[in-house]
């Protein structure tokens, strides 16, 4: 039998089998035949092998954290993520943010109104030195007293009721919607403190102080002014705030819900009925000579929409994309904010990314977050090179950001981490370039190079990449990316780039272990 076939084989491998006359010529083609298609098969059978080892680890989580100080455009870049990656949470949170851009509206009204109730009843005013744009502000000789008449005492009186809805939706909104304005902590990287005994207390003190919880960040804030009408249930991932009790600030009916919806039309309503008025404000020339005396600067500080109210001031307003990335609510603690990106190249991948407060009192709670984290993007902003912290007024607000980065690069937890800087609002610092206010009079260092955008910002990129130069403990990559996060179709194509560069460390990082 050892030639002979077996009359019963099956007819696949009788057909297979070589043709009993075969010559050697025949043979060796058909061998050759034979080991190319097994070769083939081989392949086949590696790549798949390899795209099911990458799905493997592609369901890892990329962890991604965002630093910088306090204003320095995280949340506005996290937003900038989920409105590229995530477009279905990002419409679902959106009517959310409708409170806050209210609560900024309304701020800029209530402010001006201060400014011009103070200056019409001469008290003496105390400029914010926040800002060192002085160079265009009035001559020291005394002004002549501002003509005002009845219309601005008649303003006054009609946008009053303004005054109770801020009140009302910042405690609504909670401790977020405040700003900090003072501040126990004097260093710019508090995490980085030596280890004697009393720091670890205080860095224990501090961690305990500013630990996540689901109660006091941003997304807490919008929950309790979320509109439900379109939230469908949400199996799987839900975004949402890290708590000890493992709570999440994802979508939950609360109980006061529906009073919350009515005490939102109500100041809806209030608001659009001052609509007008609003308009007068901003528009007046001597509101706005008021302004310039008392060096106020509104459209350049952060949740600015007055200029916007004719839009906004509506009882049907709905958040527009552009609006909700502008909206200003400081976060508190550490953010968690999960999603599964439906878009872009890892489609389908889970990502992780952490927002964090960036006043000096919160950068404490920072250092946990600094383990197992597959990159960072630090924010630097560059145009308040003239300007103070809001926290410590003695500190320059680049310096600030200088002296965190320092402490960021030199961080040996962080040694291998992935480092991407945003330089942050050139788009204020182009304005204030125009505005004829000079670099070298707040940054002596900058010297006689020209005054202008391109000449900034290589001069700050140079300056941040020899800090990390001289300060990582291992030699990294400088990835510098300049950036206007409020502009959402440049910083999507930025973030395509930052995917790219995240995902391939991402894979690098998993095949290391
Ligand atoms: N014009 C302009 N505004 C920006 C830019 N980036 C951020 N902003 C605005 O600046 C304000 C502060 O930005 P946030 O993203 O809230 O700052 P943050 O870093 O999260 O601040 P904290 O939560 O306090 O740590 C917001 O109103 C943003 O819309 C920018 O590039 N240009
Ligand atoms: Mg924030």
């Amino acid at each position: 039998m050892a030639q002979g076939r077996s009359t019963d084989e099956d007819p696949l491998t009788l057909a297979m089998a070589p043709p009993p006359d075969e010559t050697l010529e025949q043979r060796l083609v058909r061998e050759a035949a034979e080991a190319e298609a097994k070769r083939i098969s081989d392949e086949i059978d590696e790549q798949i092998r390899k795209e099911r080892e990458q799905l493997r680890r592609q369901r890892k989580p990329v962890k991604l954290l965002l630093l910088g100080q306090s204003e320095s455009g995280k949340t506005a870049t996290l937003k900038n993520f989920q409105l590229t990656y995530a477009r279905r949470e990002w419409s679902e949170e959106k009517a959310a943010w409708r409170a806050v851009i209210f609560l900024n509206l309304v701020r800029n009204v209530n402010e001006i109104v201060n400014h011009l109730a103070s200056e019409m009843s001469d008290l003496p005013y105390h400029p914010d030195d926040s800002s060192e744009d002085l160079q265009i502000i009035r001559a020291p000789r005394a002004l002549p007293r501002l003509k005002f008449t009845d219309k601005h005492r008649e303003l006054r009186t009609r946008l009053a009721p303004l005054a109770t809805v801020q009140l009302t939706l910042e405690s609504r909104l909670g401790t977020a919607s405040l700003e900090l304005h003072s501040t126990s902590v004097n260093t710019a990287a508090p995490f980085d403190a030596p280890s004697s005994p009393t720091s670890t207390y205080s860095r224990r003190r501090g961690l305990q102080e500013f630990s996540i919880n689901s109660s006091n960040g941003w997304k807490s804030a919008l929950d309790k002014f979320r509109t439900l009408r379109n939230t469908p249930s949400r199996a799987g991932l839900e975004n949402g705030s890290v708590s000890e009790e493992g709570g999440s600030g994802g979508l939950k009916r609360d109980k006061g819900q529906d009073s919350t919806d009515s005490t939102e039309d109500e100041i809806a309503e209030t608001i659009a009925s001052c609509r007008e008025d609003i308009k007068l404000l901003w528009e007046d020339d001597i509101v706005q000579e008021t302004l310039a005396r008392r060096k106020v600067r509104l459209e350049n500080a952060p949740g600015f929409f007055i200029a916007d109210a004719e839009r906004i001031a509506r009882r049907d307003y709905q958040s527009t994309d552009d609006d909700v990335i502008r909206a200003r609510l400081r976060t508190l603690g550490v953010q968690e904010y999960r999603f599964i990106f439906d878009h872009g190249r890892t489609m389908g991948q889970e990502w992780r990314l952490y927002d964090v407060g960036g006043t000096r009192s919160s950068r404490g709670a920072w250092y946990p977050y600094f383990d197992d984290v597959d990159a960072i993007i630090f924010l630097a902003p560059i145009s308040p090179f003239d300007e103070k912290l809001a926290e410590d007024r003695r500190v320059n607000r680049l310096e600030d950001s200088y002296l965190l980065w320092r402490s960021v690069c030199a961080c040996k937890l962080l040694a291998r981490t992935q480092i991407i800087l945003f330089l942050n609002k050139c788009d204020l610092l182009q304005a204030k370039l125009q505005r004829g206010i000079r670099i070298r009079d707040s940054v002596p260092s900058f010297g006689d190079r020209k005054n202008d955008l391109g000449t900034a910002t290589r001069y700050f990129q140079q300056h941040f990449k020899e800090i990390s130069r001289n300060n990582s403990p291992v030699q990294r990559p400088f990835y510098v990316h300049l950036t206007s996060v409020i502009d959402t179709r440049s910083t999507a194509v930025t973030l395509g780039a930052v995917e790219e560069s995240i995902l391939r460390e991402h894979l690098r990082r998993a095949d290391l272990m």
